[in-house]
């Protein structure tokens, strides 16, 4: 897997970052959905560097300017419900990008600290031969990524895979590498160091699906 770790730059992103994460601002519900709308605008800008792009002729009022544009046939895909704020900021920028929604969450059993992932709503075209983009703000075991990806192959076999997240953890970084195919990118804004008992990324920003959109039962 080819890993583009963003912080490894200083850029604005670092600000969103910070915003997401400061335990004050990620309280206020709407600009945490909207710093990870603009965290997937600003991860998508960069993923777009690696599409394929072939010349065209743009027509202008007063001539004509010979530029190189993507025709690459997009797929987003999010994994409900966190991934959602992050599909919309991918879609900002690819418009012309088909879209797929897959329900994946983490049942934890009682108080066990282990978890099944629970994979069943799953909405999509065909990705044969698409590049599918699978976006979740949070890559912390990698099982929700994996349970994902044995899904997707009744959809179709996509010609390349990109994830992008927001925040990683090393050993979440280590299984998706392990499952998904060597050819795929992986687009992250930050690798933390740990994950705790319960799977949640230390320092992370705490459970990004209720901070985006509230407690669920
Ligand atoms: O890498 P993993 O250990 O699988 O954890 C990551 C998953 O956990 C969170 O989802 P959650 O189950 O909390 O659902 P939610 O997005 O609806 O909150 C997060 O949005 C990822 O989907
Ligand atoms: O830290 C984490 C890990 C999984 N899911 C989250 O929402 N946050
Ligand atoms: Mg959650």
């Amino acid at each position: 897997m080819i890993i583009h770790n963003l912080s490894e730059q200083n850029s604005v992103l670092n600000q969103f970052i910070s915003e997401v994460r400061d335990v004050h601002i990620q309280k206020d519900t709407m600009r945490f959905r909207r710093n990870i709308e603009r965290i997937g605008e600003v991860l998508g800008y960069e993923l777009s560097k690696s599409l394929s792009y072939n010349a065209t002729t743009v027509e202008t009022p007063l001539g004509s300017k010979p530029m190189n544009l993507s025709k690459d046939q997009l797929v987003i895909c999010s994994i409900l419900r966190a991934g959602l704020p992050l599909h919309q900021g991918l879609l900002n920028y690819f418009d012309t990008a088909e879209n797929g929604f897959i329900s994946a969450f983490r049942k934890h059993e009682g108080d066990a600290d282990d978890f099944k992932v629970i994979v069943n709503y799953f909405a999509a075209p065909t990705l044969t031969g698409k590049i599918l983009i699978l976006t979740d703000p949070m890559l912390a075991t990698g099982s929700t990524l994996e349970n994902v990806l044995l899904a997707l192959k009744e959809h179709g076999t996509p010609a390349a895979i990109h994830i992008v997240s927001v925040i990683g953890s090393r050993q979440g970084i280590d299984k998706v590498a392990n499952v998904f195919p060597d050819n795929t990118h992986l687009w992250i804004a930050a690798i933390d160091p740990e994950l705790n008992t319960r799977g949640y990324i230390v320092p992370g920003i705490g459970d990004a699906g209720d901070l985006a959109y509230g407690q669920k039962l």
